[in-house]
């Protein structure tokens, strides 16, 4: 579930900029920019629905937080013509609430159900026959006098967002009709949507600017809008409102976020490993509690990226540095340790 953080490289954070996020949101799929397959391959089943005058079959969009999913539920409904109703997995405990939402919806309509993976057991049922047959049995009385009766609903789209599909039970992953899995975005796509948004924020920002904002944003188009309103801010404080490479540079360090995009809680969780425990291997909750941190927090936010950077190494008796850790600490790998890296070029 969302969360409120001000973390500015925290991927869940939805802090209270995303009033200005929501304006940064591409409106179709032209202006989306990234992730070319999907985009292409969803292009087609939507203007496939529109030759047959059909509603779009259901979408399934999984992959991390803050890469678009929610963005292109809204393209799906807008490129539609079709109203768009949103709510999450947590928010739906009983099959009851479903079927509150799903009789209540226009014919044609987008339903995006964010973290789908989180609805509840019966709730999951009831959508199957939703999706399949457009129909729910709701559920009258109960004991041994309860009755199911069939109620017919309005053809919908279903999108569901998921940061795991692996996490979906198989039949409800069937029943999708198109799978999008979105990736990190490269660095040209971020500093084409750094540009976009500036542009929509009125700030003027140079392609080598870009960069350096780009560069730092962890390939997630939220990180990248969050940051650019920091470099912002910090221009219009300290530089007249100019922002240059220099300028977003300074901005970036002063929230500490390194030319990778680490921040202080990466290093944190990186120094843990490399001096207090020797490079590891040390077990997850031990380094949260060395880093002050709660454990789902180094586990969610930490360690995916540095994971993914190839500054640490999961294996079954804990977290492990490599050599690139050491060496983005600006330290040297302690001489009884040299030896375990010689598959690494150290
Ligand atoms: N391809 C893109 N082009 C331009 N901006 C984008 C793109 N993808 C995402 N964004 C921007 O990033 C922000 C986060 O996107 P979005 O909310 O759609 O992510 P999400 O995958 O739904 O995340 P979560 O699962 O955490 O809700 C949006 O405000 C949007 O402005």
């Amino acid at each position: 579930m969302a969360k409120l953080s001000d973390d500015p490289l925290d991927p869940h954070a939805h802090t209270d900029d995303h009033v200005v996020d929501g304006a940064l949101r591409p409106p179709t799929l032209a202006e989306f920019r990234g992730q070319p397959r999907v985009a292409e391959q969803l292009g087609l089943v939507l203007a496939a629905a529109q030759h047959r005058g059909a509603v779009p079959d259901h979408v399934l969009l999984s992959g991390p937080p803050g890469l678009g999913k929610t963005t292109l539920a809204m393209i799906i409904a807008n490129e539609v013509g079709a109203p768009l109703r949103i709510s999450s997995g947590p928010a739906i405990q009983h099959a009851g609430d479903l079927a509150a939402i799903l009789s209540g919806l226009a014919e044609g309509e987008v339903f995006f159900l964010d973290e789908i993976h989180r609805m509840s057991r019966p709730a999951e049922e009831m959508l199957y026959l939703a999706m399949e047959d457009f129909r729910v049995d709701v559920i009258v009385g109960k004991g041994p006098g309860a009755t199911e009766i069939p109620l017919e609903i309005p053809r919908f789209t279903l999108v569901g967002a998921t940061t795991r599909a692996g996490l979906l039970p198989g039949p409800l992953r069937d029943r999708f009709g198109f799978t999008g899995q979105l990736d990190y975005y490269d660095a040209a796509d971020l500093v084409g949507i750094v540009r976009r948004s500036a542009a929509l924020l009125g700030v003027d920002v140079d392609g080598t600017s870009a960069e350096v904002i780009a560069s730092r944003s962890r390939g997630t188009p939220r990180i990248a809008n969050r940051l650019l309103r920091r470099v912002r801010d910090y221009a219009l404080v300290k530089a007249s409102g100019r922002v240059t490479p220099s300028v977003a540079a300074a901005a970036l360090e002063l929230y500490e976020v390194d030319e990778l995009g680490l921040d202080r809680l990466d290093r944190a969780v990186l120094e843990a490993v490399c001096v207090r425990f020797g490079g590891g291997p040390v077990g997850l909750s031990t380094l949260a509690m060395s880093v002050g941190e709660e454990t789902e927090t180094v586990e969610e936010v930490a360690e995916p990226y540095l994971i993914r950077q190839g500054f640490l190494m999961r294996t079954p008796r804990g977290r492990v540095a490599t050599p690139r850790a050491w060496r983005h600490l600006g330290l040297s790998i302690p001489p009884g340790r040299a030896d375990l890296f010689t598959d690494f070029d150290a």
